[in-house]
């Protein structure tokens, strides 16, 4: 069996004194599409903001493509091939969608080939191309946050709420492009509101509540077992 993309063994993390993560277990085999499901308050966000840098845990490892991190610095994740897209639109909106995606250069690939793949896998951003990202629809602005992971070439993208203030119809839309993504060999760990539009798509489904992992499974397993915990109100 191959190394897994990550592999997060006993974490823990606190805000002050309050402790939100109390031990999550929690694997990403290579290749494959987890969805990380449960109530609101669980800790799901809190584990993409550890597992990214963006806050520090208390206790526990992290390995990363088969490397330990102890210290989690942004840096460090993103030359081992991580992505976030955080919950809310992580566009710059004052600049256009080309400027958007050419404006960082990554890994030395070409600023026409950023773009060809974006407006590959969204030929809507192609219209758009000088528009500036803040007029877009929410819908638009989140192709274009996953245009702009997608030209780093990650190796693990990590996904909070890309549903967040969208319609049904085209949180489906995005989540068949999650899906292709993935077919390409890019590893995905998505929060995911729309618990059933993520199963759709997701090889495997961890189950948070209360700061841990509470089961883990394929979709069909998580949907029969755990309907009531993920299932409730989300379509
Ligand atoms: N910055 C913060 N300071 C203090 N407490 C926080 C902070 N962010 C989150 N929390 C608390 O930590 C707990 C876990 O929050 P988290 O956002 O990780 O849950 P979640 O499963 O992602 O839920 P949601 O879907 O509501 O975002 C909640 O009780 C929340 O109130």
């Amino acid at each position: 069996m191959s190394i897994p993309i990550l592999e997060v063994c006993g974490l823990r993390a606190a805000y002050g004194r309050i402790e939100v993560l109390r031990g999550v277990d929690l694997t990403v085999p290579k290749g494959a599409v987890v969805a990380l499901l449960g109530p609101n308050g669980a800790g799901k966000s809190t584990l993409l903001k550890v597992v990214s840098g963006q806050m520090a845990p208390t206790d526990g490892h992290i390995h990363l493509a088969g490397v330990s991190i102890h210290d989690p610095d942004p840096e460090k994740l993103a030359r081992l091939g991580l992505c976030t897209i955080p919950e809310g639109r992580s566009v710059f909106p004052n600049l256009t969608v080309e400027e958007n995606l050419t404006l960082v250069s990554y890994a030395g690939v070409p600023a026409e080939a950023v773009l060809e793949t974006a407006f590959a896998y969204f030929p809507k951003l192609l219209q758009r191309r000088k528009q500036l990202a803040g007029t877009m629809s929410g819908g638009e602005q989140q192709m274009l946050a996953l245009s702009r992971a997608l030209a780093s070439d990650p190796a693990l993208l990590l996904l909070d709420e890309l549903s967040m203030g969208l319609a049904p119809l085209i949180v489906e839309e995005l989540y068949d492009t999650v899906a292709q993504i993935a077919e390409t060999g890019v590893s995905i760990l998505c929060i995911e509101q729309f618990a059933r539009t993520a199963l759709r798509v997701s090889d495997y489904a961890a189950v948070m509540t209360g700061g841990r992992i509470v089961a883990t499974g394929e979709p069909a397993e998580i949907n029969e077992t755990m309907s009531e915990v993920i299932l409730g109100g989300a379509a």
